[in-house]
């Protein structure tokens, strides 16, 4: 009996969900999958021997109902199939790479603005299409991003990837527009502790900042990311 903690290869989701869950649940009732039946849907797989894997719609998620097509066995409906695992997964992640931010930010020697540029390239170069470039914040605050308009004027903009920075307030957004900036990203803290520490305002007024942030990039057509 296979564990639960053998590691799930969602990759291989149709023979996984077949052969391996199939192993977890008890033998349900079997339904045949109408042939050519409008909710039924086939996906060629290694597994079964070859034989196509027909997986049919029931209510709102997609039933595999796995049948060797070359047999005259039914087709086996796990009905016990963790949906909420294996169903609603979503089509897409997107993928937000903040190291050249908030790594930086937190380094305690000066790292050069050529290297951050070159940082930020190689990012991109290793396929990552949201890296976030730098913050327009206060260099009292963060000496390390002090040079947020060097680097965003330095990066090799690539087509389809997007470089946002953090703007706290409307006077780092203005600095980002004026730096040619095409998306900004606002922040709100959990916490009054550290929102305080962070931004030096309570919640309730970061709030209100980003109410002005959002309005103005709104109106400049920018992107923006929460
Ligand atoms: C937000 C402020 C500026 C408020 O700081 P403040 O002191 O309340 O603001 P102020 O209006 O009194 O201004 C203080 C000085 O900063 C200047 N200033 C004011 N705003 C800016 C600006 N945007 N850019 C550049 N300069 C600015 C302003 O002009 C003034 O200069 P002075 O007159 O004293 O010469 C300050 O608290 C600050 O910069 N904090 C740093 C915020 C920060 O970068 N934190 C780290 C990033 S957040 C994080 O890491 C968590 C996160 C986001 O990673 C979690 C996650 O990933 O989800």
């Amino acid at each position: 009996m296979p564990s639960l903690e053998e590691p799930l290869g969602l990759g291989d989701l149709p023979k996984l969900s077949i052969n391996r869950l199939g192993s977890f649940s008890q033998p349900s009732a079997y339904r045949r999958a109408a042939v050519g039946d409008r909710n039924t849907r086939k996906y060629n797989s290694s597994c079964n021997g070859g034989a196509p894997m027909v997986f049919h719609a029931n209510s709102h998620a997609w039933h595999p109902q796995c049948r060797h097509a070359n047999s005259s066995c039914d087709a086996v409906e796990l009905r016990d199939l963790p949906r909420k695992v294996m169903w609603d997964l979503p089509s897409f992640v997107k993928i937000v790479e903040i190291g050249p931010r908030d790594g930086l930010q937190n380094e305690k020697g000066n790292v050069p603005t050529s290297v951050k540029i070159q940082l930020i390239h190689k990012l991109v170069a290793a396929g990552l299409s949201v890296v976030e470039a730098t913050s327009f914040v206060s260099p009292k605050w963060v000496p390390q991003l002090a040079d947020a308009k060097e680097v965003l004027k330095g990066i090799q903009q690539m087509p389809n990837v997007r470089y946002p920075v953090l703007t706290p307030n409307l006077r780092g957004f203005e600095a980002a527009v004026a730096a040619g900036e095409k998306e900004i990203a606002v922040f709100a803290s959990a916490s009054e502790s550290f929102s305080k520490s962070n931004i030096n305002c309570t919640i309730e007024e970061s709030l209100a900042r980003y109410r002005d942030v959002t309005a103005a990039a709104k109106k400049h057509g920018l992107l923006i990311r929460g």
